[in-house]
């Protein structure tokens, strides 16, 4: 079963947050979706859960009883406790008595959170409430699970419990698309898409990204052209479209960080020249 976006464009008056995006999400495997602020990431996931509608394209999803969707906002509430949250989740779903106990002691569990069941939502710290939020987009064990960035504002260590409840959601069977601001988390999905101002510049696995990716990067104290430039750590990094680095400079190993720049500064000197 794969779901996903069929060269859908999403407009919200002049403003084109989507253009021409096809996207396949398939059983068991979790796709990142990356681009910096306004790239059109979080466009893409309501599309696909069905708040945004398209102006053209095809959307390919199941029916609400089969989705589950984690917000950029918390997606929880604040005045009740850990598991009356996950309760009333559940409920929507029909979830009750013996099967609704058995489902909330488990995915209490596998996040670390049975010891804060009785806690309120509004006392749980910035990484719980991601982690609660998961858990209630996932309770109904949903055929397609949507992520808004899951771990934005999650400190590293829940960064990892995160990472791994959503990859042991995709072995169990669901499709999982999330975004995410972190390239390096990014870097573990199986399928990533990279976008930038509503356009998808790549996508691929991690191995097929860099493959794809032409041209040459290097690292230096000071940049020769500093509009092709960004910093990393002490260094800046500068991207050579057509590989002519001037000799001498030290070329390195482009990651994901470096790409997703590197092929946004292209993609918008391609615009420009082209007016
Ligand atoms: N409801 C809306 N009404 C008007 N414009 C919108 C709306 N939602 C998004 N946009 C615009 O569409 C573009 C894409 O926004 P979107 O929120 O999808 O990007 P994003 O990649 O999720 O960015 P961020 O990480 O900053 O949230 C932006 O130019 C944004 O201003």
């Amino acid at each position: 079963m794969s779901f996903g976006l069929d060269a859908v464009t999403v407009s919200f008056g002049a403003t084109r947050a989507l253009r021409d995006v096809s996207v396949e999400v398939a059983a068991g495997t979790v796709v990142a979706v990356v681009g910096g602020d306004g790239a059109g990431k979080t466009t893409l996931l309501r599309t696909l859960v069905r708040e945004v509608a398209p102006d053209s394209g095809t959307v390919s999803a199941p029916p609400k009883a089969d989705l589950g969707f984690l917000p950029a906002s918390s997606g929880s509430w604040a005045a009740l406790t850990v598991a009356q949250n996950v309760d009333f989740a559940g409920g929507v779903y029909g979830l009750a008595g013996p099967e609704l106990d058995a489902r909330r002691a488990a995915l209490l569990d596998a996040a670390g959170l049975t010891d804060a069941a009785d806690r309120l939502a509004s006392q749980l710290s910035g990484g719980m409430r991601r982690k609660l939020g998961f858990l209630m987009a996932i309770v109904h064990t949903p055929e397609l699970v949507v992520l808004d960035e899951p771990s934005t504002g999650v400190d590293p260590v829940s960064r990892v419990d995160l990472w791994r409840l959503v990859s042991e959601t995709a072995a169990a069977g669901a499709a999982v698309i999330m975004s995410t601001t972190y390239l390096d988390e990014a870097e573990r999905a199986g399928h990533l898409v990279v976008l930038d101002d509503g356009h998808v510049l790549v996508q691929g696995s991690y191995d097929e990204v860099r493959a794809a990716f032409a041209g040459v990067v290097t690292r230096a104290d000071a940049a020769v052209r500093p509009a092709w430039s960004w910093r990393r750590g002490r260094d800046r990094h500068e991207y050579w479209p057509d590989g002519d680095a001037p000799a001498g400079r030290d070329v390195v190993e482009p990651d994901l960080e470096d790409i997703v720049i590197a092929l946004s500064l292209s993609r918008r000197a391609d615009t420009v020249v082209a007016g």
